[in-house]
């Protein structure tokens, strides 16, 4: 018995990655009666006596699964987000983290072209940055979005995961993908066109071996949707305020309108910037507002 990766699923084989080979299965006879189906990403054991024609045995526990595309057990998403045309937005890229935060995704925030921001609005950008630093969360925003050394440092923090990207359209995601890859050359041009292709066309998905990371072939999950987590989860997908939070006089302070509430402190003293305060008690009241979708 062997253990692996899903690399690729197509036509009823999945591919897996074990110990630096791929391995073409199919799920046992026993496996379709179940409910779950196998998909990219998963954690599998397997039997293989040859590369060519082995048997899937087993999906080990999931982490997190994404819907779009259909990959399990995400570890990082880098969060491509565009300093100029489209505008930098604060409440788009807060959205984007706190989907990827209830997922238990790590993001990476990758700002692409800062090379069409003039020095002003570079220097307005800064604090922006610094502010996304301190809360935690790894930043890229190098003056040149394709500098070496940066995309060194980024490539080194995707070795060894499972990464999909994220961003609106236009950001950058497939520019990026190529900058990251450009031995991919023929790989990256499918990629391109993949994103090209509208949503709703079904494709295969297949992790894409870019440098010791596995990388979605396809864009993660759109932040546009609803959001799916209770207002009471909220204030724990912002970690600033979810590390404060014990401090707060009342257990389960949605750092509202309650009295020696420590985020609201912090806010005031300059510790928590007011963007993202702004945006919390935004998603607060549209979560507040939003009609369950899932009971009828
Ligand atoms: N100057 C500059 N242009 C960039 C940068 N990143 C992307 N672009 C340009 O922005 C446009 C959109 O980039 P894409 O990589 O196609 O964006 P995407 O996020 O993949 O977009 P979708 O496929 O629609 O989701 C292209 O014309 C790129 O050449 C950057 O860092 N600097
Ligand atoms: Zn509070």
């Amino acid at each position: 018995m062997k253990t692996g990766i899903i690399q690729q699923s197509l036509s009823g084989f999945y591919d897996i990655f074990s110990s630096g080979k791929i391995y073409r299965t199919r799920a046992r006879g026993n496996f379709r009666q179940r409910k779950i189906k196998p998909v990219v990403g998963d954690h599998v054991e397997f039997s293989a006596e040859n590369q060519r024609e082995g048997y899937l045995l087993k999906i080990l526990p999931r982490r997190n699964q994404l819907v779009r595309p259909p990959v399990a057990n995400v570890d990082m998403a880098v969060v491509v987000t565009s300093a100029k045309e489209p505008a930098f937005s604060a409440n788009l890229l807060d959205r984007q983290l706190i989907a990827l935060e209830a997922q238990k995704i790590t993001p990476v925030i990758y700002f692409s072209k800062t090379d069409l921001l003039d020095e002003d609005a570079y220097q307005q950008l800064l604090p922006i940055i610094e502010g996304y630093q301190r809360i935690g969360y790894r930043v890229f925003a190098n003056r040149n979005p394709f500098d070496p050394q940066q995309l060194l440092s980024l490539t080194a923090d995707l070795k060894g995961k499972v990464v999909t990207m994220m961003g609106q359209t236009g950001a950058g995601k497939s520019t990026l993908l190529n900058h990251l890859a450009p031995q991919l050359e023929l790989a990256t041009g499918e990629i391109s066109q993949a994103l090209q292709r509208g949503r709703h066309t079904t494709r295969k998905v297949s992790l894409l071996e870019v440098n010791g990371a596995l990388i979605a072939d396809t864009p993660g999950f759109s932040s546009y949707e609803t959001f799916n987590m209770t207002v009471n989860d909220l204030p724990f997908l912002f970690p600033e305020m979810a590390r404060l939070a014990p401090n707060c006089k009342f257990r389960g302070c949605l750092h509202l309108k309650e009295p020696q509430c420590a985020v609201k402190e912090a806010l005031n003293n300059g510790i928590i910037m007011r963007s993202r305060y702004d945006d919390y008690v935004q998603f607060h009241e549209l979560i507040a507002n939003q009609k369950p979708n899932y009971k009828k």
